[in-house]
């Protein structure tokens, strides 16, 4: 019996289950948002269920918490943790050096206190996040709703001296309104195509007042785990190169989402 899955969430799937493995009892695990971190919550779930795995989970959002919940791990803020073990979410671009694009589910700012708040973050993706330059996925700003229209100009101004190749800001929208984080602020998303300089554009976004945070976690991840559709799961760890590829096999037994092909 085998798992009737797209490759995409198969691919996401081993990659979670991969990562999973770093996951050991007394852990605190920050909790990534997005669907490919939705795998890795249900994996660790079924580890507490079945395999008597101990952990506290510091989610990253409301959805990811309502998840951890729902699966059964233990939940506790970030300010009871105070420090996490790990910390494994999904990323919309990460380049060579393992800097990443985050925020396209909203959830970017609690992530990178989160993830930067872990003596390691893994990062859970399919091999299409995978690029040469961070840029052609739309970065996230988030911003504070008061005089985000003036916060969003003097964005665009100051892309103008940034080395990108688009300078598009968008409203991100959720139907008719402005879409609303976690924290109640609005999101920018900067269509800047090509991003030549990474880490000057963070900081000069950051100083923007009614910036909160970017989306671009820079030295912050210390190893991407891709997955693929064949159930390869490959480690690239950022001191090592390429450290290891692990295959699984989709088995019945593995189907945490139910979607069972008979
Ligand atoms: O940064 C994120 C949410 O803010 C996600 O990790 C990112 O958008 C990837 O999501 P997915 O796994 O659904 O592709």
């Amino acid at each position: 019996m085998s798992i009737d899955l797209s490759p995409i969430d198969k691919a996401k799937f081993v990659a979670a289950k991969r990562a999973a493995q770093y996951v050991e009892s007394g852990m605190k695990v920050g909790l990534g948002t997005g669907s490919t971190a939705s795998w890795l919550v249900k994996c660790l779930g079924e580890m507490v269920r079945d395999d008597g795995l101990k952990i506290q989970g510091v989610p990253t959002s409301s959805r990811t918490a309502a998840l951890a919940r729902e699966v059964g791990i233990e939940v506790i803020s970030l300010d009871e943790a105070k420090w996490l073990d790990i910390c494994i979410d999904g990323a919309d671009e990460f380049d060579p050096n393992l800097n990443l694009i985050k925020g396209g589910g909203g959830a970017h700012l609690q992530e990178k206190i989160v993830a930067t708040a872990s003596d390691q973050m893994i990062v859970i993706t399919d091999a299409s996040k995978s690029v040469e330059t961070l840029g052609a996925f739309p970065l996230p700003l988030e911003v504070i709703p008061f005089g985000w229209q003036t916060t969003k100009t003097i964005v665009e101004e100051a892309l103008v001296g940034m080395d990108v190749l688009g300078r598009n800001v968008s409203l991100r929208m959720n139907g008719d309104a402005p879409y609303v984080t976690d924290e109640g602020n609005h999101i920018l998303d900067l269509h800047l195509n090509r991003i030549g300089n990474a880490r000057q554009l963070s900081l000069v976004l950051n100083q923007i007042p009614g910036v909160v945070e970017n989306g671009l976690f820079i030295d912050i991840c210390d190893a991407v785990v891709i997955g693929y559709g064949d159930g390869r799961a490959e480690v690239r760890d950022i001191n090592n190169g390429t450290v290891d590829e692990t295959k699984f096999d989709f088995l019945a037994e593995d189907n945490i989402f139910g979607d069972v092909a008979e």
